[in-house]
Formats: C-alpha cells, structure tokens, sequence
C-alpha cells in the first residue's frame, strides 16, 4: 500500500546540522547520505507521532489523531492493540484512540516507526528477516532488563532498541553493491561494525543515529543508538540495557548459542549490577513474548531456546574456556619466565668478560662514569687502581697462549675474592686489571694494592713441570684526592700513569699518581 512519506531534502537538511550530543558524520558519508534518494524513511503519521512525542506533554489524542490519518498505520495499531500480546481482556478495541491508549505511547511510537521500514524480503542483498528478528529480540530484551534496572525507561528502550541498527538500512542505501559484497555476514556485528569503518569512516550506528534525527526522533535518543556498540560497563543503566539488549539478539540467534552466551558470560561477570539470575529470567520472559510480536511485525519468529540449559551450558563452556585460559596462562608465564631468565644471561654476558667473568670494560667505563659523578657531587672518595701482569708475553711464549690464558682466569679469581664487597673489579684488556674503590682514599687503596703483591708473592698461579709460576703484577693508583680530574677518562688516564711508573721503575711494585702543576 502506498505510504506517504517524508521528503528525501528533509533527511538531507537534517544529516548537514551539527547536534550537540552525536559525533559528527565523516564528510564523504554525510554528503552521500545527503545525495541519497532510497534513505529508509517514515510515513508521514509516523514522522508526525515521533513529533508529537517530543511535546513536554504528549497527549493520547493527539497521537491517535496523527495516526488516524494514515489507515494502514491505523489498521496494524488496532491489530497490535487486540493481540494476544497487549490485550488483557476480552474487549476488542476499534477506534484508533483505544488503541493507542492500550498500546501505551512507546508501543505505538515503536510501531510507527517501525512500519516504514523496509520488510523482510525487500532486498535480496540483506537479510531483513534476520534484521527484525534481531531488532524485535533486542527490543524486548532492552525492555526486560530496564524493567529490573531503570523501570521509567522501559518503554523508550524499546523503541530505541529496536531502530538501533537503522543505520545498516541507510548504508544499505547509499552504497548497495559495495556494501553487500563487502560485508561478510549480519552475524557477526564486530566485523561488520570493523568493514563498516573500513568502508565509510564510522560504522552503521553513528549512520542510524543520524538517519533517526532526520526522522524527527529527540537527540538524546539518537546518541542512545551512536552508543548502542559501546563496552559492558556499571554506572548507565540506560546505556547498560540498551548495549547488552543487541548483545543478547546477537547470542540468540548465533549458530552457537551457547558460545555465544559464554562470551558474554564473561564480560557480564565484571558487573555489579547484573547476575546471571536476572539474565535467566529475561531470557524466559523473551522466550514467552517473542512468537506474538514476531506475528505483529509480520516477521519469522526468531528459534526457540531453553533459556536454562543455554545459560547452564554456556557456563560449562565459560569454565572450560577459563581452564584452557589458566592452562596458557601458565604457559605463557613459563615462557615469561624463560625470557627473561635469557634477557638476565644476555646481560650478563654483556658486562662480563668471557674469559676470566669479570666485568669488561665497556661495563667498567659506564660504571665507573656512575660512581665518579656520584663522588663528585658527594664529595665522597674514590679511587681507582690499575694492575698489569708483569711480562706476561714471556710466559704466553715459554708455555703457550693457553696456559696464559689460565693464569688469566686464576688471577681474576684472586682478585675477585680480595677486593671488598663494593669494589668492582673488571678486566680491562690483555692482562691489565682496573679495580673500581668507591668510598676509598688512597691509604686503603694502597692496602689493597699491597695485599695483591703479598698475594702474588705467595701463592703461584700455575706450576710449569712441577714447578711453582709465580707472577708478579705493576699497580698504579688514582684517588680522587690526587688532582681534580676533570673526568672519568682523566682518572683513568692517571691510574695508568702511576702503573707505568711502577713498570719504570722495574716493576712489581705499586704506586700513587703524583700530580705535578
Ligand atoms: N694468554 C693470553 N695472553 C694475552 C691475552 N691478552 C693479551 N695477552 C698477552 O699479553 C702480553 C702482553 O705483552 P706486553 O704488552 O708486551 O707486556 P708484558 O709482556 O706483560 O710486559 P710488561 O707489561 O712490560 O711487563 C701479549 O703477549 C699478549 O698476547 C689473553 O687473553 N690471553
């Protein structure tokens, strides 16, 4: 039957305007909506009953004279008003105004709208029968909870809950072929909400809010529907009912339920203000009340579920999942815990040197950039000593490089165990030794110096066919008090120094650096 509907430059006027509560369109999309002559649109009783609803006041029989003006609207609003659904008593109702009356204004604003909407086989690109039965399953679930979450807002959820996914009908329309084929399945709504924005800049909600305001239909319902995707969370009921209701016709009518179910179990279980009892008996509640409205929408009615074994199963499911996730959980902290048992032994074989496992140089240098600048500022003592073996090329050469090598190792073993616990002692290179002293002026650092040439003396590092190595050592000693160096380099440079003298001098020996202006 022909319906009188409104004009395509309404729609485009009202898609340009900027609405406070809603985002704006992206650019390209805005235009094209603009330009779109086949944008779902409204009877006009319907465009005028959305309108009278704005009224601070909306009165009964202003609705049913809006409506009254369109016979077909009027003919499927007596219907709905005599269905098993809303009709409690035996009196059939006849006149418009009735209707409206036992319908309630939501109901009717709801049938209003949803009368001009394209029905179920309109298109052979999507599936309408599928998109009302989730807009009617949406509808009532929205309804059921607020009845348990914000009674006052169950009527305008419903409405809004069921046009929520308007904005799949106004894509639809404005890019037919590209959009049909782009989109994978009205099934899964997180990847057509993803294609969608691939596609167009925003997804099918920001779309459908829009379309609504160019409808007549309040803006803060219309940014209800832009929100309509947004996460489970506490603290909005409205907002709580509207997102989980399309969440809900999202489980029923997946292929598993079940699986379905589980998943939202588990984001429901962050929630306060939901159980899974108040689930149960929304769930039975849309069991009883979808087959009639299915008949009042003229749509195939969504399938029959078992709302407590459903739920039971998507428990058992949630469990399992939770043991598959503890179980990689575990594994996953194994792994961590490989990693960084790996990231330790890599640092560790980057300061240390791969011979004797002392710290190396490089490591040497930056610590001792550290415990310099800390001296400075502290003017705390440091001191810094540097030991050379003495003729080692001759020992490399009388028993071999790997014997020298063993010498090495001995020798940085005796001195790890002499120096104290906040010395740091490193292998420079070749056979030159740096001790880093923090905390140590230049009489006990001389100790240390002394006790390595007792050491040395004493105990051979090797035994060469029986008999006892002894190697002797030239350290040279650099102390903060010695001069001002100027840096790390500087100190060094001195300690270096005082070495070589010892080597001057004739070797094993220690010395101090000796600061001449
Ligand atoms: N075995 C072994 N020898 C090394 C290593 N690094 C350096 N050398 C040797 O140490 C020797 C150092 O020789 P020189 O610099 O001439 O000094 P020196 O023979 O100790 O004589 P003075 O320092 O003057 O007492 C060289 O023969 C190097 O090959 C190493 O890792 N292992």
């Amino acid at each position: 039957m022909p319906l009188d509907r409104m004009s395509t430059t309404e729609s485009k006027s009202v898609i340009g305007l900027t609405i406070p509560e809603l985002p704006p369109l992206p650019d390209t999309l805005r235009l094209r909506l603009g330009e779109c002559r086949t944008l779902p649109s409204l009877p006009a009783a319907a465009a005028r009953v959305i309108g009278l609803a704005r009224a601070p006041e909306p009165r009964l029989t202003d609705f049913a004279a809006a409506i009254q003006q369109d016979p077909a609207l009027t003919l499927r609003l007596l219907s709905m008003a005599n269905s098993a659904y809303f009709s409690r008593s035996a009196n059939r109702v006849v006149t418009c105004h009735d209707a409206v009356s036992r319908l309630g204004l939501d109901a009717t604003l709801a049938a209003a709208m949803s009368f001009g909407l394209p029905r179920p086989g309109a298109s052979d690109a999507l599936d309408y029968d599928y998109l009302w039965q989730r807009s009617i399953i949406a509808a009532l679930a929205a309804q059921q909870l607020a009845e348990q979450l914000c009674p006052d807002e169950a009527g305008q959820l419903f409405t809004m809950a069921l046009i929520q996914d308007i904005g799949i009908l106004a894509l639809e329309a404005v890019d037919a072929e590209r959009y049909s084929s782009h989109v994978p399945s009205l099934r899964d709504h997180d990847k057509l909400r993803e294609t969608e924005h691939r596609l167009y800049g925003c997804d099918h909600s920001l779309a459908g809010a829009w379309l609504a305001i160019s409808w007549g239909v309040p803006a803060p319902m219309a940014a209800g529907i832009a929100d309509s995707h947004g996460p489970l969370e506490d603290g909005n009921p409205k907002r709580l009912c509207l997102r989980l209701s399309c969440r809900i016709a999202d489980g029923w009518l997946a292929h598993s339920p079940a699986a379905a179910f589980s998943d939202l179990l588990h984001q429901l279980a962050l929630l306060e203000s939901l159980d899974i009892a108040m689930l149960v008996s929304v769930l039975e509640d849309l069991q009883q009340r979808l087959p009639t409205l299915a008949k009042l929408f003229e749509i195939t009615c969504p399938p029959d579920i078992n709302s407590t074994t459903l739920l039971a199963e998507a428990k058992e499911l949630l469990f399992e999942q939770n043991l598959l996730l503890n179980q990689r959980l575990a594994e996953q902290r194994h792994e961590l815990e490989a990693l960084l048992a790996r990231h330790d032994e890599l640092d560790e074989q980057h300061r240390t040197d791969h011979l004797t496992r002392l710290a190396n140089r490089p490591w040497l240098e930056k610590l001792l950039v550290q415990h310099f600048d800390c001296a400075l500022m502290g003017k705390r003592p440091l001191s810094v000593m540097f030991i050379d073996l003495d003729h080692f090329k001759r020992i490399n050469d009388l028993y071999g490089h790997r014997f020298g090598d063993e010498v090495l190792i001995r020798f940085a073993a005796a001195l790890e165990n002499m120096v104290r616990e906040d010395d740091i002692a490193g292998r420079y290179g070749g056979e030159e030794f740096l001790v880093i002293m923090p905390n140590t002026r230049r009489e006990q650092a001389s100790k240390l110096g002394d006790r390595i040439r007792q050491y040395l003396a004493s105990q051979p590092l090797a035994k060469t066919e029986g008999e006892p190595l002894h190697v002797t050592a030239s350290i040279g000693i650099a102390s903060m008090e010695d001069a001002d160096f100027e840096n790390v380099n500087a100190m060094v440079d001195a300690a270096d120094k005082a070495m070589y003298g010892v080597k001057h001098d004739g070797r094993d020996g220690v010395a101090h650096y000796k600061h001449r202006d």
